[in-house]
């Protein structure tokens, strides 16, 4: 269907995952407007047609809800980075909890989930321990836009540690090196890793007059143009090596608020094997392996199987498989009792994952899970399969951004 020319007036009705909120259009169409709020009536112009919904691009705010407020941010409503600057940290918390119950009612069929109070996040400003900018046409750091590739080159960003902040200022490339995207990492001490990925013409020789690492990745492998590729990054008081290459939580507090609440909640003995699926660099693993007889991770990413075999070094009983979950699940034999951690990327559970894990009959199942879409589909399919949600708990990891992250406790029952 073509875009409909002109602008047209829409009245928003309620917040949905994404960030955008969701109003009417004449012909009864939902229609999904970014940066915009319930309550408001708005002038937006429309920007993709399907025949049952539509997007739109907020164009002018008629009516303003009383929620809102001024951005910080002078890019905010261009760059796709965040998307609640227009609410206070508060009432940002209070729409995650209502979309989070919305997905788990109508996509896992849940009518009264046990859903916990939000766990807000210390920092709702410059809390990052990660950032990852494109670069514009003419080689300036940005993000890229909402609903787009166009990378809008920026002049500041309140969500990275203070360390980063300075350094992301002072950097600077040569269009057509090939670089993609530039990343910063900041750990234990301050310590600060550059990471650049893409198919280089040529290595950027680096003119940041400051003592971080720096490293190029691109498919051939790694390539270290100062100091490590590796950096220290500590919660809760333990220390883990972290390759450039390799996930981290973003939100170290936060990281450590899940922690404590898996070693709070997920029971495990000295007869319990536990799997920790999609376990990354063994943050879980670090946490819980001694409470259990054996442990065992699961992970795709060379790098991060790495780092899991130095972290995990100094306790007995853990063994690490490298590849995908839903290769190597339906292979395990295990005896005795089962707990597990899950914590898959924004797609969710692979069918065949699990599949494979509901055969190996875990008494528990700690889902971690970054995409309430994707966790409702899995929960449904879990709760068909015996298990029952025992509760599940948000954990605000991205401020300012619609991202949900939650623990989901789910127990067998059958
Ligand atoms: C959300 S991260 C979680 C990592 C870890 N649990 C943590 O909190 O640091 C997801 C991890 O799953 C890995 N991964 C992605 N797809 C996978 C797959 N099909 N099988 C196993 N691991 C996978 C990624 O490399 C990443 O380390």
């Amino acid at each position: 269907m073509p875009a409909t020319s002109g602008l047209i007036e829409v009245e928003l009705l309620r917040h949905t995952f994404g960030g955008s909120s969701m109003g009417r259009l004449a012909d009864g169409r939902a229609v999904f407007v970014p940066y915009a709020l319930p309550g408001e009536r708005v002038r937006v112009e429309l920007t993709e047609e399907k025949r049952g919904f539509a997007r739109a691009r907020l164009v002018e705010v008629l009516e303003s809800a009383p929620q809102r407020i001024i951005p910080r941010c002078r890019h905010f409503g261009v760059c796709g980075g965040c998307h609640y600057q227009h609410l206070a940290y508060a009432d940002q918390l209070k729409v995650k909890n209502e979309v989070l119950r919305e997905q788990l009612q109508r996509i896992a069929g849940l009518s009264d989930p046990p859903l916990e109070a939000i766990q807000p996040s210390p920092q709702a400003w410059l809390y990052r321990n990660t950032v990852q900018f494109h670069l514009d046409e003419r080689g300036r750091l940005g993000y890229e836009e909402m609903n787009s590739n166009r990378v809008v080159a920026i002049e500041e960003c309140f969500l990275p540690q203070p360390p980063l902040d300075e350094i992301w200022r002072q950097l600077d490339f040569e269009a057509g090196l090939g670089i993609e995207r530039v990343g910063l990492r900041v750990g234990a001490d301050e310590e600060v890793l550059l990471i650049l990925e893409g198919q280089p013409v040529e290595l950027p020789a680096l003119e940041v007059d400051l003592p971080i690492s720096a490293v190029h990745l691109s498919p051939a492998g790694s390539i270290v143009l100062a100091g490590e590729d590796w950096l220290p990054m500590e919660v809760n008081g333990r220390l883990f090596r972290v390759s450039a290459g390799s996930f981290f939580q973003v939100n170290t507090a936060q990281a450590g608020a899940m922690v404590e609440y898996l070693q709070e909640g997920l029971p495990l003995d000295q007869q319990t094997t536990l799997l920790d699926v999609y376990c990354g660099v063994g943050l879980f693993s670090a946490f819980l392996a001694e409470r259990a007889a054996r442990c065992i991770g699961v992970e795709v990413s060379p790098s991060a199987c790495d780092d899991y075999a130095v972290n995990l070094d100094e306790f007995d009983g853990v063994e690490l498989y490298m590849g995908a979950a839903e290769e190597v699940l339906p292979g395990l034999r295990l005896s005795g009792k089962v707990a597990a951690v899950i914590d898959p990327p924004r797609a969710g559970l692979d069918r065949r994952a699990l599949d494979a894990l509901v055969a190996l009959q875990p008494g528990w199942i700690a889902y971690v899970s970054c995409d309430p879409a994707t966790l409702a589909r899995d929960l449904k399919r879990l709760l068909e399969k015996g298990y029952r949600l025992e509760k599940i708990k948000p954990f605000d990891l991205f401020p300012q951004t619609y991202h949900i992250e939650s623990i989901s406790l789910l127990r067998r029952t059958a």
